[in-house]
């Protein structure tokens, strides 16, 4: 579990049963990105994440998830709008948000555990070596990797490089996890053991996420709310920039498995809808 208390969630139950409502732990107002001024790839994207809450994005190639990840993560600009998390606007890059790409950007002469260790040194320099070890050992227990401690990147398997990459991201501790299609690149079995792993950890420590996705039932299982975007395209009208068409609630049990999945009911209404936003409306305006 998380050791700084300022980063906890509110989202305990009261003894009424109900939820308080999530805190706007991260807001996104207004935001726009353009390369060629008349046709931005999207534009008045706004909304808000709770704290503790995960949200996956979902839409076709090119409707500009990834750069809307990059801005949240500060390492792109947006031309117009702003980004803030915590009350405090996101200018650039940043230890309080962690990110995981696709192609897991570790560093091929250092062991997994040295990997890991220079994240946290640059997080908190001050920290003695035995600090920094028993940290780096309790997230690769976390991800199932002690095994490979002392491996390097090219002994492991894309999976396992994958979860050096989540278990560094989660060992800073960051405020807000950043996931760009993290499993992208692995196989299926692989995919299902991760994504688990990544679920547990989330529930555990109560990270707030947003992570981009193109397998609805990866966002089914792991989101609690799921953002539907469509690509920017000519119109009647003239062109029409993408953007967010839809935020839909997962109503799913918080508790749900993917082995349970699709034995819920919910489940299949979910499923189609997201289906069929992204066969005839995403696309389309
Ligand atoms: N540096 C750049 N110069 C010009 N156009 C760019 C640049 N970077 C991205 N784009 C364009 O912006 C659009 C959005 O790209 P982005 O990578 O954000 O989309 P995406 O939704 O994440 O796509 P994918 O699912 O394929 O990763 C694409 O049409 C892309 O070609």
């Amino acid at each position: 579990m998380w050791n700084d208390d300022s980063d906890q969630t509110d989202w305990a139950v009261t003894e009424a049963g109900v939820a308080p409502p999530a805190p706007r732990f991260l807001q996104i107002q207004g935001l726009a990105k353009a390369y060629v001024p008349a046709r931005p790839v999207f534009a008045d994207v706004s909304f808000d994440i709770g704290r503790g809450e995960f949200v996956c994005i979902i839409g076709h190639s090119g409707c500009g998830k990834t750069t809307i990840l990059n801005v949240l993560a500060g390492l792109d600009t947006a031309s117009s709008g702003h980004v803030f998390m915590d009350g405090r606007e996101v200018r650039g890059p940043g230890l309080e948000r962690g990110v995981v790409f696709q192609s897991h950007a570790l560093m091929p002469w250092l062991t997994v555990r040295q990997n890991i260790a220079f994240a946290i040194k640059s997080r908190w320099p001050e920290w003695p070596a035995a600090k920094v070890r028993v940290h780096v050992e309790r997230f690769v227990a976390m991800v199932g990797l002690m095994p490979a401690i002392d491996k390097k990147p090219s002994q492991l398997s894309g999976g396992m490089k994958q979860r050096v990459g989540i278990a560094r991201a989660f060992a800073i501790q960051p405020k807000m996890l950043l996931l760009d299609e993290p499993f992208g690149a692995l196989d299926a079995l692989t995919r299902g053991t991760i994504q688990e792993e990544l679920m547990t950890i989330v529930r555990e420590t109560q990270q707030t996420v947003f992570m981009i996705t193109h397998d609805v039932d990866e966002a089914i299982l792991l989101a609690d709310r799921i953002l539907l975007m469509h690509n920017g395209a000519d119109a009647a009208g003239g062109y029409r920039p993408g953007g967010i068409s839809e935020m839909v609630v997962n109503p799913l049990p918080r508790d749900r498995t993917r082995t349970t999945l699709h034995h819920l009911s919910g489940y299949y209404p979910l499923r189609n809808h997201i289906v069929d936003f992204l066969v005839s409306r995403a696309h389309a305006h």
